[in-house]
């Protein structure tokens, strides 16, 4: 067996999480070992929310293009798939190489090792035959993979993750997807954009069931008015391909496609960490993590893993908690002078862009002992990205009723508002607020419009610093602003 090479931190997974994590402790001096079995940087910049972006921007420059009749003349669009599947390959993924993002984290000091990391033991992970020992502790930021449901006949089939739609070059006469969460409606929309024909099919009673029942309705009318088939409520029990199509079977119903995009949600493979050599419980669908992303001493995980949010923000935020928290493990353990050195480094690591564009904070860490910043996912922001977009942020109406909250509700509608009316073509959405009434904050919001999560900003800042809502209702609000809509929302509390 190797003998195990002593460095200060493993990093496994160099996904967004990873990534970020592995990059600034390098950044800050540590010997940081970043494993990595795919490309670096992870689902997003490759198979996820950038290409998908560009994908929705493309879609959406269509629609809109295609509103001028009701606006401004006559326009004619002819979509060509070409422009897109271009700009993905070489503008958001090298053609699926990661040779800038490996050069990234060695140039910060990191060293790279392609392979699949394996806790082995206390202190220790595995990659092929190479061990490493690390002093400080490990990360873990392996992400999650496409999860698909149990039904007869998928398994065998050759049937589309996210990576082959975002892949694709030549699009599908027809498409049938599987799931109506976040990727599938993003998708559906900009396939049917493209002249695909699109069936989305859902096992819940509404679409995007997560979210406020009402943001389904808008997404759902949305979609169904750009030619997509909605189906809900449909537990598919088999899946047949004769070569050229699928069709999912379902009681009393089937639906056909020359393509399936199974978007069902995604899991954790918690089994192929060797976690069990650490004494920590492998069978969970997520790794639980404390407030400053603990496993357990030594060990800390990031990103998807976690199971707090499957969203590149919280990837990053949680990656600024463990940055803050390895260094200050660090400093505890070697102890004295080299303290304050430490704070210094880590001040002077912080605001580099990353891969994924966003900016570094350490959630507020100041690098002192004992100030390293609590997670806290009070006011966590989504934004599903179709046409209105929906922006969200803490509780819904019912999860506030679950937990006893006095709770009280604010709705406008956009087409009504100043902007809304004058916007026209597209102009579909609210605004949602969600009240406690005995603290007199707001605890939960939704935004869906055409800037749907843009206008959500001000919502996460009231939700995150718990403005009164005295504050809120005696603020200026920009006139004629998508965002003037929210003085509405909250003139509608009750
Ligand atoms: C289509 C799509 C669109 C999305 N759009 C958005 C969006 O608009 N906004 C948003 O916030 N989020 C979006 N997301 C979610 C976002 O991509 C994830 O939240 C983010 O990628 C999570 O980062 P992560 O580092 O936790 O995991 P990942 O990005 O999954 O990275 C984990 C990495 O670990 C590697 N790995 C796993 N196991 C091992 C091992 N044992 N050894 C070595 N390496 C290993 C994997 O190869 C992978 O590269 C989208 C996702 C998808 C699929
Ligand atoms: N804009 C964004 O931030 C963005 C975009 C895409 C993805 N994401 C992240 O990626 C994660 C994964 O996305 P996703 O869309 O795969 O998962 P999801 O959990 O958002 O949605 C999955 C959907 O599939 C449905 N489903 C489950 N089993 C089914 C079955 N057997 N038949 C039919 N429908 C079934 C669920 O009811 C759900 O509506 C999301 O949770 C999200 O956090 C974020």
């Amino acid at each position: 067996m190797a003998e195990p090479e002593l460095v200060d931190v493993v990093v496994v997974g160099l996904g967004v999480g990873g990534e970020e994590v592995a990059g600034r402790l390098a950044e800050a001096g540590l010997t940081v070992v970043g494993i990595e079995r795919d490309l670096v940087g992870g689902e997003c910049p490759y198979w996820g929310c950038v290409p998908s972006k560009m994908m929705i921007r493309a879609a959406n420059a269509i629609a809109e293009a295609r509103r001028v009749n009701e606006l401004a003349g006559a326009a004619q669009v002819q979509p060509d798939w070409a422009p897109v599947a271009k700009r993905i390959r070489e503008e958001a993924t090298d053609t699926w190489d990661d040779t800038v993002a490996v050069e990234r984290f060695t140039g910060k000091g990191g060293r790279f090792v392609r392979g699949s990391g394996r806790l082995d033991g206390p202190g220790r992970v595995r990659v092929g035959d190479q061990v490493f020992q690390a002093r400080y502790g490990i990360v873990l930021g392996s992400g999650t993979r496409p999860s698909a449901p149990p039904i007869d006949g998928l398994a065998d089939s050759p049937y589309w993750t996210n990576h082959q739609a975002i892949e694709v070059e030549e699009l599908p006469g027809s498409l049938l997807v599987l799931g109506g969460g976040a990727i599938g409606l993003e998708l559906a929309q900009v396939f049917a954009r493209f002249g695909v024909q699109v069936t989305v099919v859902e096992a819940a009673d509404r679409v995007l069931a997560i979210e406020e029942p009402e943001a389904s309705e808008v997404a759902a009318a949305a979609l169904r008015a750009d030619g997509v088939t909605i189906a809900t409520g449909v537990r598919a029990n088999r899946v047949s391909h004769d070569g050229r199509s699928f069709t999912v079977h379902a009681d009393g119903t089937e639906f056909t496609g020359d393509r399936l995009l199974v978007v069902t949600g995604r899991k954790a493979h918690l089994d192929e960490l060797g976690l069990d050599t650490v004494g920590v419980d492998a069978s969970q669908r997520y790794l639980p993590v404390d407030e400053r992303m603990h496993v357990r001493d030594g060990i800390w995980a990031v990103g998807d893993l976690t199971g707090e949010g499957a969203f590149t923000h919280i990837a990053m935020y949680q990656a600024g908690i463990v940055v803050a928290d390895v260094l200050d493990h660090m400093r505890r353990t070697k102890g004295g002078p080299d303290a304050s050195g430490t704070a210094s480094v880590l001040g002077g690591a912080a605001g580099v862009v990353s891969a994924v564009g966003g900016s570094m904070s350490a959630g507020g860490s100041t690098g002192v002992p004992g100030s390293v910043p609590r997670a806290d996912y009070r006011a966590l922001p989504r934004v599903t990205f179709t046409d209105p977009e929906v922006g969200a942020v803490g509780l819904t109406e019912q999860q506030a009723r679950e937990r006893g909250i006095n709770v009280q509700v604010g709705y406008t509608d956009l087409t009504s508002s100043a902007r809304g009316w004058i916007h026209k073509a597209g102009n579909a959405g609210f605004i949602k607020l969600i009240a406690d009434a005995d603290q007199g904050v707001l605890i939960g919001a939704t935004s869906v419009g055409p800037a749907g999560g843009e206008v959500l900003s001000a919502l996460v800042v009231a939700v995150h610093a718990a403005v009164p809502l005295s504050q809120l209702r005696h603020m200026i609000y920009a006139y004629p602003t998508f965002h003037r809509a929210i003085e509405d929302a909250l003139r509608a509390l009750k």
